[in-house]
């Protein structure tokens, strides 16, 4: 592999050659976006078109956005060259770097955008057309058509404006035509092990250079396929789920932008964190979101209390009782029994004419739609529509010519509406959940036979609250909220869902989840041993179930891509008793050194900033994590040793090279470094801190220090 610094020039003339088909690249997708800045949007009319004109406009928009040649970002990352005739049709024949030459093999770069030249050639092939599949997948005993593979490593330097550039600064080839087994064929890529031990920075970065053959697989399964990806820490799920959002709207843009595709998150510092991945893969339009956005954004504000939504933490044994699935049902009963018997004749006048239903008229017709599963507000509507029909039958068979009007009339009809209105109340789901879980005996009638005494004492909000306003609500209060809702009218669903840390929802937060994917498909990635919540699943078909998905793939990926062998071997300790049977990763790199222990005599401050100290040598990004009821102290004693460590979420990932981050909220994030003060403390903080542990020993890239003065947890010494 030839390597040179970013800011030299290259004395390779292979190397230069190289520089210069990726600027040649560039201008070339330059030109594409000024074609279509110049395109002539307004067609005819300017009024009468202007729809059409409208989703032109988006369409441009969409176009150019996915135009944009991103400075940080390298254009291509590798070149495949395909035996003669693979890719190009004899027509394309007739020079230039990336068509076809002669006898020559088909030469194409593999990059994030497509980019052509003036005649419509392709110079660089998207990754995710299915021709580029052989990038991630050729290998010398299935070389699908490939002779060489090469692969580029880039380097960064500050461009004009200040902002990083991306230089090209390497490349290496494979030879796929050696064929199996030669000792060549088993040597890595260097380019792919200095990707994976670079030192990280700020947010996380995509991948789609060093995709590797397993996660691959699972980032090109088709739109109707959910997945479901069991992964140990640093295994690349999060990575996958990403680039399989990209790689979906890539082969089914037209569905899915009609409707729509989500990524949810387990908080709000994890998304900042990947935040940056799919914009820098061309993709503008993904709703990124956590579990609580997404339950609160259909609450209505008027009745949203001052302090925001969620004003209580359940304790773990109520939180499993609220998170479990059986409260679907006692919600269910709970709204169908706001249906009544009826007991009064409706009178519609109609001129000289009155028009009588009597309540054994009714009483079928509420009964066949109360059975027929219809949603509760739908119901209203049809009753009235077949109390309408009813009336009209009455009418037509003494003779009167009815027609929609007469339909509509006395549907609307204020006698109708009043019957309609008292059978079939209206209910507001805040309301619904409100009155079912401050009413004890209301309470006791929908859960017969499902929940305990005591367990429905669990389920009982604090106080007396008046309204939804005044009410404490908790996060397992709002999914019940939403199952309500839900009950009430069917929400529209999503084209796909990516639904990361998914192994720490509530059966009640998965059904949420679930109706969100409706009837489109869902990428579940998660890790059982590293489920901190209550209700977190012991298995993944129970989960899948409860999204709705019960004939989900399971997938495992066990390659483990950020911790090294070290950490991961300690950490992995925890395992036999947080989660018996599953196997730590296979750490991809072994590094000497990568784990401190420091055991401090009495305070642990001067050990714990000697550790941020000797962790800030390093190039990249640390993280000093510990219980969250600690780290306010330890910070502001660290401050008094001279080491500020801001807090995340007051502070970005790539603002400041050391932040603080809550135990809590270590999931999901990856630091080079990571300092983790008093293990014991934070497995005794909460009901599964054993789990959060391993959450947090798993965080680091190059090396994690664990500073204490309270014995060890018994399983890591
Ligand atoms: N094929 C790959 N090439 C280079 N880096 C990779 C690859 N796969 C994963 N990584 C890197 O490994 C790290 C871990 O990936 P990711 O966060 O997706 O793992 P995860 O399985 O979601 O981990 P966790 O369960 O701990 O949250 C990231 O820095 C990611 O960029």
């Amino acid at each position: 592999m030839t390597t040179i610094d970013p800011t030299t020039p290259p004395a390779d003339p292979e190397l230069l050659a190289e520089r210069e088909a990726l600027r040649a690249a560039r201008t070339a997708l330059r030109r594409m976006r000024e074609e279509v800045e110049a395109t002539e949007l307004l067609f005819g009319d300017a009024a009468q078109d202007k729809v059409s004109n409208a989703a032109l406009h988006r369409g441009r928009e969409r176009r150019l956005a996915a135009l944009v040649d991103i400075p940080g970002a390298p254009l291509y990352f590798g070149r495949l060259d395909f035996d003669n005739g693979t890719v190009f049709l004899e027509d394309d024949a007739g020079g230039g770097e990336h068509s076809r030459a002669d006898e020559g093999p088909d030469r194409v770069s593999i990059g994030r955008r497509h980019v052509h030249d003036g005649r419509g050639k392709p110079m660089v092939l998207d990754w995710r057309a299915p021709i580029s599949v052989a990038y991630y997948q050729a290998s010398p005993s299935d070389r699908m058509k490939v002779q060489v593979r090469r692969r580029y490593g880039f380097g960064t330097v500050a461009g004009p404006d200040g902002e990083p550039e991306s230089v090209l600064t390497a490349f290496e080839d494979e030879d796929l035509m050696i064929g199996e087994g030669s000792p060549e064929a088993s040597q890595g890529s260097e380019l792919l092990n200095a990707e994976i031990e670079r030192p990280r920075t700020g947010p996380m970065r995509d991948i789609v250079a060093t995709i590797q053959p397993e996660q691959d697989a699972l980032v090109r399964a088709p739109l109707e396929t959910t997945l479901c990806v069991q992964g140990a820490p640093g295994t690349g799920k999060t990575a996958v789920g990403l680039h399989r959002i990209a790689f979906l709207l890539y082969s089914e843009r037209e569905r899915l932008s009609r409707s729509g595709v989500a990524i949810v998150g387990p908080n709000r510092s994890f998304l900042s964190y990947i935040q940056d991945v799919l914009p820098a893969l061309g993709e503008v339009d993904v709703h990124q979101t956590t579990v609580h956005e997404l339950l609160t954004r259909d609450l209505p504000e008027r009745m949203r209390p001052a302090q925001g939504w969620v004003r209580r933490v359940e304790s773990p044994e109520a939180a499993r009782t609220k998170g479990s699935a059986v409260l679907a049902e006692v919600l269910r009963r709970d709204l169908w029994a706001h249906l009544r018997t009826p007991e009064e004749t409706v009178m519609v006048r109609r001129g000289s004419r009155r028009w009588r239903l009597y309540p054994e008229d009714v009483r079928p017709l509420l009964e066949e739609l109360a059975e027929r599963g219809v949603a509760y507000g739908a119901g209203r509507e049809l009753l009235s529509h077949r109390m309408a029909h009813a009336i009209l039958s009455l009418m037509e068979a003494e003779g009167e010519v009815c027609d929609d009007r007469t339909h509509t009339q006395v549907r609307r009809d204020p006698a109708v509406r009043a019957a309609v209105t008292a059978l079939w109340p209206k209910v507001e789901p805040l309301k619904l959940v409100l009155g079912l879980l401050t009413d004890p005996e209301r309470l006791a009638r929908a859960a017969e036979g499902l929940l305990t005494p005591e367990e429905q004492t669990s389920l009982l909000l604090p106080g007396r609250p008046r309204g939804p306003k005044s009410a404490k609500w908790s996060e397992e209060d709002l999914a019940l909220v939403d199952e309500a809702a839900a009950l009430i009218e069917r929400p529209s669903g999503l084209g796909h869902v990516v639904l990361d840390e998914a192994q720490d929802l509530s059966p009640m937060q998965c059904r949420a989840v679930g109706r969100r994917a409706g009837s489109g498909s869902l990428t579940v990635l998660g890790d059982i041993a590293q489920g901190t919540s209550p209700s977190a699943a012991r298995n993944w078909s129970t989960l899948l179930e409860h999204l709705g998905k019960p004939t989900g793939h399971l997938h495992v990926l066990d390659r483990g891509y950020r911790v090294p062998a070290q950490i991961i071997d300690f950490a992995a300790r925890l395992l036999p008793t947080i989660a018996p049977g599953l196997g730590a990763p296979v750490a991809v790199r072994r590094s000497p050194g990568a784990l401190q222990l420091v055991s401090a005599a009495e305070e642990i401050a001067p050990a714990l900033a000697e550790a941020c100290r000797a962790a800030l040598k390093g190039e990249g990004s640390v993280g000093l994590i510990a219980a969250d009821h600690q780290l306010p102290g330890l910070r502001t004693a660290l401050a008094a040793e001279g080491v500020d460590a801001p807090l995340l979420g007051e502070t970005g990932m790539d603002s400041a090279r050391l932040v603080a981050v809550p135990a809590s909220l270590a999931k999901g994030l990856e630091f080079d470094a990571v300092v983790v003060a008093e293990p014991a403390a934070i497995v005794e903080a909460e009901e599964r801190g054993s789990n959060r542990l391993y959450v947090v020993l798993t965080r680091a890239v190059s090396s994690l220090h664990v500073v204490h003065t309270r014995p060890l947890p018994q399983e890591l010494t």
